[in-house]
C-alpha cells in the first residue's frame, strides 16, 4: 500500500518477471554463465530478479564486486579475503593501461578517480559516495580506498619527498583507528558500526604529480546519545571498553577503574571484539601527535564519564529539596569530581538544581530538579563532554593531516555515510540519517538520471526517456519551504512551548495534509507519522522529537565544566564570555535557535555543494545477510537493499543512455590528434555531415572549425573500430554509440574506451617519431663529432710528425755538415801528413840511398819500381811473384812510402802471402781516441766529435779491401 502511495514502480518489474522467466532461462543458459557477467547492465532483461540471480551467482563464486553501469556494487564477503586487497593487486590496477578491463573492484573506481584528477578534465575534483545500510561494508571500503591512494599516490620523485608523503599517508591511515575507537560502536547490525558520518578529502598536490599531501575530515551527526544510553544488546563507543580492558595496573589506579568494576554505561563488557585493541588506538594517537600525557588526560576524562553514569538519584519526597544520591553513587561523585577536577559540591548542585532567570531584572531563581530531570542533566553533561571531545579530536587529527592550502590543488573526496535506517522505533536520529540518504539519492538521481535526460533535451538529442523515481516530493516533505517536518520541529523549539507528542502528530498531519509522501500509521498506539522514503516507508515516533531537536544544554553545565582545573577540559570549555552569552540566549531567549535539524541541514547542504562541484562515483555496498555470515545470500534482504539504493533504475539508464559527456572544446582538445589516423587512412573522404538535432543557422567561423574538427574526429571511429577488431579485441560490429549535441559530445563507456585506445596509439606513434628523430639527430651529431675528432687528430699528428721530421732533418744536416767538415779536416790533415812524409822521404831519399848501403840489385829494382809503380802494385798483389818482405817493399816503393821503420805504416798482406796486400795503414803517431755518440739518425750512429784533447794523430786508411784483388 505504501509502495503505491510512493509511486514505486516495482510492480512493473514483478509483473514482467513471470512471462519472461522461460525466455530468461534460455537466454542465460544456466547459472554458470550468469556469474561471469561483470556488469549488471549486461543482464538481459534488466529486472530485480535477474540482477539478484547474477549477484547471487557471483557471491557464491567469491566474486564480490560487480559493475552496475556507472556504479559499483560491493557485496560484503563477511570473511577475510586478503588477496583481494593486497598492495600487489593495488599496483596491478594502478599500472593497468585500462583498469576497467580488469575484474570489477573498488580499486577500479579508485584508479579511475585518480586518472580523472590527472587528466584535468573538468570537473577535476572527484568524489566517491560509498553508501549502503549499516554493516554493508562502507567503512571497510573507504579504508581500503585510502590504503589504495596511499600506495598509488605516493611520491616517487625524490627520496625525501617520498618520505614526507609516506609520513602523511601513515598519519591519514592512523586517523582511522582513532576515529573508529571514539566514533564506532557495536550495534545489533554491525560489530563496528560508525556512529557518525564522515567526508574525507584526500588532498593531491599538483596537476601532474598528484601525490597525496594531506587530508581533511569532516564529520556529521555523531550519535552522542550513545554515551549515556545504549540498548541492551548493543554497546557504548569502543574506546570505553578499550580503556577498561587495556589499561595497565598503574593507569587503573590513576583512572579509578578497578578490575571488574561495573559501570551502568558500559553494557556487555564481557563481549570480546577485535575492535577492543587499546594499544592500536594509543599508537595511532601518538602518530597523530597526541602525546602520552594528553592521551592519559583524555582517558581520565572518559573514565570520569563512566563514573558519571553510575550517579543514581533517588526520588525526593519534598519537591523543594534536591534529589538525594543513592548510597552506591556517593563514591562515584567523589571519583568523578577528582577525575574531572571539578568542585564536588558545585557538581552536585549543578546536576540537581536548575537556575532560572526571569523578570526584567533577570532575577535568578533556583529550583530543585526532579529525579528524571537530574538524570537528563547528568546524561546531558556526558553528551556535552563527549561531543566536544570528539570534535576536538577531529580538529587535532585535521591539524595533523591537513596540508597547507598552497600545497594542494585537487582532491578526491570519500563520503562514508550511515545507510538508510528503519527500526520499530525511529526518532530524530533516524529522521536525520534518512534525510541525508534522501539528499544523496537525489544527488545520484540528479546526476545520472534527470540531468542526463534533461541534458539530452537541451542538447537537441532524441532520447527515449526512462521513467525514474524522483524523490523531490519526499525531500519537500522533510525540508521544504515554507512548511515541512523540519520547519515544524524548529518552530516548536523556537516557541519553546510545552507540547505533547500527540499534539505534534496532529499538527504535522494537519499542516502537511495532502503531501504524497506523508502517511499515517493507524495501527500504532504511539503518536507517530510515516514518511515514504525512496527506500521504503519509515514510521517516526513524535515523542521526544522536539526535545532532541532542541538538544538543550543548560548553561549551568557549561559553566560547571569551565570551572574545571583539568587541562583538557579547560581546552574543551574555554571561559569565553561570548560563547556563554550565546548558549544562555539559546536556552532562554526567543532568538533563532540553532537546532539539531537546522545544523544538520546546513552541513548537509555544504556537503552537497562540494559533491556537486566534483565528478561523482558511486559504490553501493550490499549486505548479503543480516547475520554477518560468509557464503550466505538471503535474497529478500538483498532485494530490499537493491530497491533502496535505486540500483535497477541506474542499470536501466546506464544501459540505454550515454553516461559520458564532454564539451566540444574539451573533446577536440583531447582527441584532435586522432585526425592523423583519418588523414593517413584516406585523404579524400566526403565532408562530414552535421549532427542530428542541429537546426541552427550557419555557425560562426570558430564554431565551424570546431564542428568540422569534431566531425573529423568522429569519423575516425570506424577506423578505430576496425583497428580494434584486427587486434582481436571484442568490439561490437555496429558503430560506436556516440551523439553530438549542441555543446557536448555524448558517448558510451565503450566509445570512450575506443577513443582513448586510439589516442594512446597515436601518442605512441608520435612518441616513436620523436624518438626516431631524436636518435637520428644524436647519431648525426655523434658522427659529426667523430669526424671532427679524427680530423683534429690527423692534423695534430701530421703537425707533430712534420715538426719531428724537421727536427731530425736539422739534426741530420748538422751531423752531415759536421761529418763532412770532419772528413775534410781529416782528409786535409791526412794529405798534409802524407805530403809532409813524401816530402821528407824525397828530401831524405838521396841521403838514405847513399847512407844505407843497399845492395846494388835492390837499388836498381827500387828505382825501377818507382818508375813503374803501377806495375809494382800489380806485382805486390799478385798471388805469384814477389813474396814476404819483398812484396812489402814493392808496395812501399810503388806507393812511394817512406822506407822508415815499421812504426809509420803497417802493411798487411794476406795469409800465406797468397792473395797479396789487404791493407796499408798509416799508423797513429800517438794515441787516437774516438768519442762515439749514439745519433738519432739511423745511418749516422757514430758521430766522432772532434775534441781538442782526444785526436792526436790519424789513422788514415790508405788501402783496404775485404776481398783480395786477383791480379
Ligand atoms: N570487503 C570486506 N572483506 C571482508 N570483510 C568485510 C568486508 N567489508 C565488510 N566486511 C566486514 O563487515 C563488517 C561491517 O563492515 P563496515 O563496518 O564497513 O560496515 P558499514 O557499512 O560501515 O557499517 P556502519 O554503517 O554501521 O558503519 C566489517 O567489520 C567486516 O568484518
Amino acid at each position: 500500500l505504501l509502495a503505491e502511495v510512493n509511486g514505486h514502480s516495482l510492480g512493473t518489474d514483478a509483473q514482467s518477471r513471470e512471462p519472461l522467466r522461460g525466455d530468461l532461462q534460455n537466454f542465460l543458459g544456466g547459472e554458470t554463465l550468469l556469474h561471469q557477467l561483470d556488469d549488471l547492465t549486461k543482464v538481459n532483461p534488466v529486472t530485480l530478479e535477474t540482477v539478484l540471480r547474477c549477484l547471487q551467482a557471483r557471491y557464491m563464486t567469491d566474486t564480490f564486486y560487480t559493475n552496475a553501469g556507472c556504479a559499483l556494487v560491493a557485496l560484503n564477503p563477511f570473511k577475510p579475503v586478503p588477496q583481494l586487497y593486497s598492495p600487489e593487486l593495488m599496483r596491478e590496477y594502478h599500472a593497468a593501461p585500462q583498469p576497467q578491463k580488469l575484474k570489477p573492484h573498488i580499486f577500479t573506481v579508485g584508479e579511475q578517480t585518480y586518472r580523472n584528477v590527472k587528466s584535468l578534465i573538468e570537473p577535476v575534483n572527484q568524489s566517491i559516495v560509498v553508501s549502503g545500510e549499516s554493516g554493508a561494508g562502507k567503512t571497510w571500503t573507504s579504508r581500503c580506498l585510502m590504503k589504495f591512494y596511499a600506495v598509488v599516490a605516493s611520491s616517487s620523485t625524490s627520496w625525501e619527498s617520498h618520505q614526507v608523503a609516506e609520513r602523511i599517508e601513515q598519519r591519514i591511515l592512523n586517523s582511522n583507528p582513532v576515529m573508529e575507537a571514539f566514533g564506532n560502536a557495536c550495534t545489533l547490525r554491525n560489530n563496528n558500526s560508525s556512529r557518525f558520518g564522515k567526508f574525507i578529502q584526500l588532498q593531491l598536490n599538483g596537476p601532474r604529480a598528484q601525490q597525496m599531501t594531506g587530508a581533511a575530515v569532516q564529520t556529521y551527526l555523531l550519535e552522542k546519545t550513545r554515551v549515556a544510553c545504549q540498548t541492551s544488546s548493543e554497546r557504548n563507543f569502543h574506546i570505553f571498553y578499550q580503556i577498561c580492558k587495556g589499561a595497565s595496573a598503574d593507569e587503573r589506579l590513576q583512572w579509578h577503574l578497578p578490575e571488574g568494576a561495573a559501570f551502568s554505561w558500559l553494557p556487555n563488557p564481557e563481549w570480546t571484539l577485535e575492535e577492543d585493541c587499546f594499544e592500536v588506538t594509543r599508537e595511532a594517537m601518538l602518530h597523530l601527535g597526541i602525546d602520552t600525557p594528553t592521551q592519559n588526560n583524555i582517558f581520565k576524562v572518559l573514565a570520569g564519564l563512566l563514573h558519571l553514569g553510575n550517579m543514581q538519584f533517588a526520588d525526593s519526597e519534598d519537591e523543594a529539596q534536591p534529589c538525594q544520591l543513592m548510597d552506591c553513587a556517593k563514591w562515584s561523585v567523589k571519583t568523578l569530581a577528582s577525575l574531572l577536577q571539578l568542585p564536588r559540591d558545585t557538581l552536585l548542585e549543578t546536576l540537581r538544581i536548575r537556575t532560572i532567570k526571569a523578570g526584567r531584572q533577570q532575577q535568578v531563581f533556583r529550583k530543585p530538579c526532579s529525579r528524571a530531570e537530574c538524570d537528563t542533566r547528568r546524561d546531558c553533561l556526558a553528551k556535552l563532554v563527549y561531543a566536544r571531545l570528539f570534535d576536538w579530536l577531529v580538529s587535532v587529527i585535521n591539524s595533523s593531516i591537513c596540508a597547507d592550502p598552497n600545497a594542494w590543488t585537487t582532491f578526491i573526496g570519500l563520503l562514508d555515510v550511515y545507510g538508510f535506517e528503519s527500526f520499530p522505533n525511529n526518532s530524530l536520529e533516524q529522521l536525520c540519517i534518512n534525510y541525508a540518504n534522501e539528499k544523496l539519492q537525489q544527488h545520484f538521481v540528479a546526476h545520472f538520471l534527470r540531468a542526463q535526460q534533461e541534458e539530452y533535451a537541451v542538447e537537441g538529442l532524441e532520447w527515449s526517456f526512462v521513467n525514474y523515481q524522483d524523490n523531490q516530493s519526499c525531500l519537500d516533505l522533510i525540508e521544504g519551504s515554507p512548511i515541512s517536518i523540519c520547519s515544524l520541529l524548529n518552530e516548536e523549539c523556537r516557541l519553546n512551548r510545552p507540547s505533547s507528542a500527540a499534539q505534534l502528530q496532529t499538527r504535522i498531519e494537519s499542516v502537511l495534509a495532502g503531501r504524497p509522501c506523508l502517511g499515517q500509521n493507524k495501527l500504532s498506539r504511539e503518536p507517530s507519522f510515516i514518511v515514504v522514503h525512496y527506500a521504503g516507508p519509515v514510521c517516526y515516533h513524535t515523542a521526544g522529537l522536539v526535545e532532541k531537536n532542541k538538544d538543550p544544554v543548560p548553561p549551568e553545565l557549561t559553566r560547571l565544566l569551565q570551572q574545571s582545573q583539568d587541562p583538557l577540559l579547560k581546552v574543551l570549555f574555554p571561559t569565553n564570555p561570548k560563547e556563554n552569552s550565546q548558549e544562555e540566549s539559546s536556552g532562554q531567549s526567543r532568538a533563532p535557535v540553532l537546532t539539531v535539524v537546522s545544523k544538520f541541514k546546513a552541513s548537509l547542504e555544504q556537503l552537497l555543494q562540494v559533491l556537486q562541484s566534483t565528478t561523482p562515483h558511486y559504490i553501493r555496498c550490499i549486505k548479503p545477510n543480516s547475520h554477518g555470515q560468509a557464503q550466505t545470500f538471503i535474497r529478500e534482504e538483498v532485494l530490499s537493499q537493491l530497491e533502496a539504493c535505486g540500483l535497477v533504475e541506474t542499470i536501466h539508464i546506464s544501459a540505454a543512455g550515454f553516461p559520458i559527456r564532454v564539451s566540444h572544446q574539451n573533446f577536440v582538445d583531447r582527441y584532435e590528434l586522432l585526425r592523423r589516423l583519418r588523414l593517413r587512412a584516406s585523404s579524400g573522404l566526403h565532408s562530414p555531415s552535421h549532427a542530428k538535432g542541429h537546426s541552427k543557422g550557419p555557425p560562426p567561423a570558430k564554431e565551424a572549425t570546431l564542428q568540422s574538427l569534431l566531425q573529423d574526429i568522429l569519423h575516425t571511429l570506424p577506423i578505430l573500430t576496425r583497428a580494434a577488431a584486427t587486434l582481436g579485441e571484442p568490439v561490437e560490429a555496429r558503430p560506436a554509440p556516440v551523439r553530438c549535441g549542441r555543446t557536448k559530445v555524448f558517448m558510451s563507456d565503450s566509445t570512450l574506451e575506443l577513443l582513448e585506445c586510439g589516442r594512446a596509439q597515436v601518442l605512441e606513434q608520435c612518441a616513436r617519431c620523436i624518438q626516431d628523430g631524436w636518435r637520428r639527430y644524436l647519431h648525426h651529431k655523434q658522427e659529426r663529432q667523430r669526424r671532427a675528432a679524427v680530423l683534429i687528430q690527423a692534423a695534430t699528428r701530421s703537425w707533430l710528425t712534420r715538426k719531428h721530421i724537421q727536427r731530425l732533418h736539422t739534426a741530420a744536416t748538422i751531423i752531415k755538415r759536421t761529418w763532412q767538415k770532419w772528413r775534410i779536416r781529416m782528409a786535409s790533415l791526412a794529405s798534409e801528413e802524407l805530403d809532409g812524409a813524401e816530402e821528407q822521404h824525397l828530401s831524405q831519399d838521396p841521403r838514405s840511398l847513399s847512407s844505407t848501403p843497399l845492395p846494388l840489385v835492390q837499388n836498381r829494382l827500387l828505382g825501377a819500381i818507382i818508375r813503374l809503380w803501377p806495375l809494382g802494385l800489380v806485382l805486390a798483389n799478385s798471388a805469384m811473384g814477389v813474396r814476404g818482405f819483398q812484396r812489402k817493399l814493392v808496395v812501399r816503393a810503388c806507393l812511394q812510402l817512406p822506407s822508415g821503420g815499421p812504426s809509420s805504416y803497417a802493411v798487411q798482406t794476406a795469409q800465406h802471402d797468397q792473395a797479396g796486400i789487404t791493407s796499408i795503414r798509416a799508423l797513429p803517431q800517438g794515441t787516437i781516441k774516438f768519442h762515439c755518440r749514439k745519433s738519432p739518425l739511423r745511418h749516422a750512429d757514430i758521430c766522432p766529435q772532434p775534441s781538442p784533447c782526444s785526436v792526436t794523430g790519424f789513422n788514415q786508411i790508405l788501402l783496404e779491401r775485404h776481398r783480395l784483388i786477383q791480379v
